[in-house]
Formats: C-alpha cells, sequence, structure tokens
C-alpha cells in the first residue's frame, strides 16, 4: 500500500474519543470519503480505507477526486454521539474549506454530517475553483434535491451502494454460467445491507441468512426481505418480534456455518480472516463493507478458489453517485442514477473478470492493477 499524502489525528476534549483525517491522494485539489464512528477504529483501519478509496475514484473514472477518509474512535450508539460527530468535524474544518469532502459512513448519517457543514456554512465542501463553476453549483442543487428523493420506499443515497453490489454480485454469478435462485447470506443490514438483499430478491436470488450486530437469522425458502426492512431500527438492527415462525435465530457469529453460494459481508472491516476464512461456504463473495477481508484471509481464499469481487469494484455507488451528478454527467434523477450504477458495476466486474480469467489470477490481485490510482495532484490545478 502506498502511504497516505496526508494524516491527521484529532483527540476529543469531552470524552476520550479519538480520531484522524487520512488523505490518500488529492485529484484537482479535491478528495473524497466517509467519516466512521465505531469503537473499534484504529489508525491504520482509516489508512487502509482511505486507499481503498482512491482505488474506488478510479474504479469511477472520476477525474477529479482522490481518496480520503474520517475515522472516529468511538461508540456510535452513545447518546453524545452527535456531539462527538460535530467536533471532529469542527476540528477538520479547515481541511474541508481547502476541498476534502467528507460524507458518511459506518455508524454516522449523512444527513447528520450535512446539518454541521450547514451550521457551519460549508454546504457540500468544494475546492476553490468548483465553487465558481456554475456547472458545478447546478451539481449541487440537483444533488440537494436528489438526496430527499426516493426509490422503493428507500431514500436514493441509501441504496446506491447497495443496489450497485447486488448488480456486481449478479454479473459475477452470471459471469461462471450459474444457475439462478442462488442462496445468499449478507453479513449487516443497515443502508448496504438491506438494499442489497431487496436488489437481490428482485434479481431471482434467494436470500437465506442475514446477520446484524445482535443476531444471525435465516431460513432455507429465503427470508421475506421487504418485512424485515420494514421493522428494522435506524442502527439497521432486525425486530425479531415480527420473524416467520419458519425463521431460525443463532448467534451472529455463527454466520459463516450458513450454506450458501454468494457471500456479502457489508458491516464491518476484516470480518474474514486467517481463523474463519476456512469455513466460508460460498463460491464467490463479493465485498460491500469496506475491507472485509484481511490479508491473510484473503491468501486462504484464494488458494480455496473462491471468487471474489472487491469492495471498491462493488460497492462504488455513492460515490459514483456523488460524482455524476456534481460534475453533470448524468441526468439529474434517481432512475438514471441507478441505470448509472447498474452500467458501471456489471461494467467493471465484467472486464475484471474476464481479465482475471484471461490471466488464470485471482481477481483482487487483478483489481489492484487495473484501477490503481495514478493521479496525485497536490494543488488544485
Ligand atoms: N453507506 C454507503 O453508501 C457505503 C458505501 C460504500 C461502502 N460502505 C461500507 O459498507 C459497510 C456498511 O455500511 P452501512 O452504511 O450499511 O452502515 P450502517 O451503519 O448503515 O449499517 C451497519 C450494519 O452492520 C451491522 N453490524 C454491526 N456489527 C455487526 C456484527 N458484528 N455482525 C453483523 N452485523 C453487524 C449493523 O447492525 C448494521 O446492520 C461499511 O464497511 C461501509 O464502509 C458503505
Amino acid at each position: 500500500m502506498k502511504r497516505p499524502y496526508l494524516v491527521v489525528e484529532w483527540n476529543d476534549t469531552e470524552t476520550e474519543a479519538k480520531g484522524w483525517l487520512v488523505v490518500q491522494n488529492f485529484v484537482k485539489g479535491y478528495a473524497g470519503g466517509g467519516i466512521r464512528m465505531h469503537p473499534t477504529v484504529t489508525k491504520e483501519e482509516v489508512e487502509r480505507l482511505a486507499n481503498a478509496m482512491a482505488y474506488k475514484y478510479t474504479a469511477c473514472e472520476s477525474e477529479t477526486t482522490g481518496g480520503c477518509k474520517g475515522g472516529i474512535s468511538y461508540d456510535n450508539k452513545a447518546a453524545d454521539a452527535y456531539e462527538v460527530l460535530r467536533r471532529f468535524i469542527i476540528a477538520m474544518l479547515p481541511y474541508i474549506e481547502a476541498g476534502v469532502s467528507l460524507g458518511s459512513d459506518l455508524g454516522t448519517r449523512y444527513d447528520n454530517v450535512l446539518k454541521i457543514f450547514d451550521e457551519f456554512h460549508v454546504g457540500i465542501p468544494l475546492t476553490k475553483s468548483m465553487k465558481n463553476d456554475p456547472l458545478v453549483l447546478r451539481g449541487i442543487k440537483d444533488f440537494d434535491e436528489l438526496l430527499t428523493t426516493k426509490i422503493d420506499g428507500f431514500y436514493l443515497n441509501d441504496v446506491v451502494t447497495g443496489y450497485g453490489v447486488a448488480f456486481a454480485a449478479d454479473e459475477a454469478w452470471k459471469f461462471t454460467n450459474k444457475p439462478v435462485g442462488a442462496k445468499v447470506v449478507i453479513q449487516g443490514f443497515g443502508c448496504v445491507g438491506a438494499s442489497c438483499a431487496l436488489k437481490m430478491t428482485q434479481l431471482g436470488y434467494r436470500v437465506v441468512g442475514i446477520s446484524d450486530a445482535n443476531i444471525l437469522v435465516t431460513c432455507e425458502e429465503g427470508l421475506d426481505i421487504q418485512k424485515l426492512i420494514d421493522h428494522k431500527n435506524s442502527h439497521g438492527e432486525m425486530n425479531p418480534d415480527y420473524f416467520e415462525s419458519n425463521y431460525v435465530i443463532q448467534s451472529n457469529s455463527e454466520w459463516l456455518d450458513v450454506e450458501c453460494d454468494i457471500l456479502i459481508p457489508a458491516a464491518l472491516e476484516d470480518v474474514i480472516h486467517k481463523s474463519n476464512a476456512h469455513l466460508v461456504k460460498a463460491s464467490l463473495i463479493v465485498e460491500g463493507a469496506n475491507i472485509p477481508i484481511s490479508s491473510e484471509g484473503d491468501l486462504v481464499l484464494k488458494e480455496r478458489g473462491i471468487q471474489v469481487v472487491n469492495d471498491f469494484v462493488a460497492n462504488l455507488g455513492a460515490v459514483r453517485f456523488y460524482d455524476v451528478i456534481i460534475f453533470g454527467l448524468v441526468r439529474p434523477d434517481p432512475q438514471a442514477v441507478i441505470d448509472d450504477i447498474e452500467n458501471i458495476c456489471r461494467k467493471n466486474t465484467r472486464s475484471l473478470f474476464a481479465e482475471a480469467t484471461k490471466q488464470k489470477r485471482y481477481q483482487r490481485d487483478v483489481a489492484m492493477e487495473m484501477f490503481a490510482p495514478k493521479v496525485s495532484d497536490l494543488l488544485e490545478v
């Protein structure tokens, strides 16, 4: 991994919270990425996530944005989590005003980030030249309006990533001419996990297992995803009071024991590692979460011949949505946004799998070459 360009460390004055801003690279003086909040966040994790963001913008075909990430080590469910996020953002304002565009990630909500930006008259973070570009100003307005639109009952911003992950999974599954109706297990039922589960069922797959922060629920015949969504809470936790009688509840640590064809980790980092990678039952893993597989775990999967659509290929939906609307590349219409994400997720997955097959190499190794970021502008040009 290339060394990050910039690492900023923050200590909260009111709590034990600690945080980091990591910029992997700027493109035209601009970098984008979300702020994560979780008790286990470390500086090293934020560095790996910022690096993944730089690859993600390349996979998005962005010519305007580099990769960055914010991370706060704190309980995202604590009563004062919003205040901690607010103090972190205040500390980062000089970087944000200079072109570091921070959004939300695991454990934070985009509306909260925008509310704090509004309080300090930041709006959506832009570079100086973007602030004077009528096309970008129009794009910001369009983006703001799109954030209030819904699709399939979800806010658009809450499905763009999960739907993209499902399109990537479908494309990879079909690439190897595998039968339709395959069984899927998903870890996580937040923005990414829930919307991905819904799209997978719409595409004809059977979601047989879902885990959240509390439990694992399984059903061989397939879970009723819409019903689970209707009764989940804002932390992405399912409500067992509404489970069908044939659902089985287990400990969430047993998620790798469920028989399935496709496994979609869509919650935390490093959840597949050297001590449990041998348990994976699926022949295909699609990374909804960022960096869900440790490097040692990845070696085990590679040796076992398990196929992978890695994070920056599968989960670029939110980044692509932001980029194409802000820079006026796609019509500001919810269906046009989803169609564009479907197109790029399928295209990248297909070309990655075709190239990996041609070279007889593991998909992740090929992706690290195909989508390597090439630009690093120190200043706006
Ligand atoms: N939201 C996006 O647009 C987006 C974009 C790209 C990547 N990601 C990545 O996807 C992942 C999930 O993000 P999100 O926005 O859906 O987060 P979220 O906060 O909306 O949901 C997180 C989910 O993970 C579950 N979870 C927490 N601990 C768990 C555990 N031990 N076992 C099983 N589930 C557990 C929670 O219950 C919840 O369902 C993160 O890695 C994030 O970086 C998100």
